[in-house]
């Protein structure tokens, strides 16, 4: 995992990996999404750690408290841009959801990992963005 200017931390493949393999699963705290928003609304850094999905109702997973589970530090990429590599699933084993994360092509040794967030209001992806950290 390295650090790089603006996007922060970000997680790169130490093998390759073929489509379709199963790469992290997203851990954290189980919230309501009710939680998540009032934990969103005190949150200080610009960064945000949680997951909403949805599964017999909405859910939330608040990955913000720091641990060594890498599926935290993977950036978004919109689908159909040439970083996106990966997708997050929502699968149920055991009767328990899981948000796990898969290749959606072949990935190659040193690739940064990026899936597409599902949203499309996200302030990164709006032209400029990187230019407001230069200033
Ligand atoms: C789940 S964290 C991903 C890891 C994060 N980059 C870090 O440094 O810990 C999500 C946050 O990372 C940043 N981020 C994710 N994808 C980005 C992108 N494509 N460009 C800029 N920032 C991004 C945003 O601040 C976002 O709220």
């Amino acid at each position: 995992m390295f650090v790089f200017f603006p996007v922060g931390n970000g997680v790169f493949a130490t093998s390759a990996f073929h489509k379709g393999s199963f790469l992290l699963e997203y851990c954290g705290d189980r919230i309501t999404p009710e939680e998540a928003e009032e934990k969103e609304k005190k949150r200080k850094s610009r960064r945000s750690y949680v997951f909403y999905y949805n599964w017999n109702g909405e859910h939330a997973i608040d990955a913000t408290k720091w641990s060594d589970r890498l599926c935290r530090f993977v950036n978004d990429e919109k689908i159909g841009y040439p970083k996106n590599n990966s997708a997050m699933k929502l699968k149920v084993i055991n009767g328990y959801p899981r948000l796990c994360l898969f290749a959606t092509r072949d990935i190659n040794i040193n690739e940064e990992l990026r899936y597409d967030y599902g949203d499309n209001d996200l302030p990164w992806r709006e032209v400029g963005f990187s230019l407001y950290f230069l200033f």
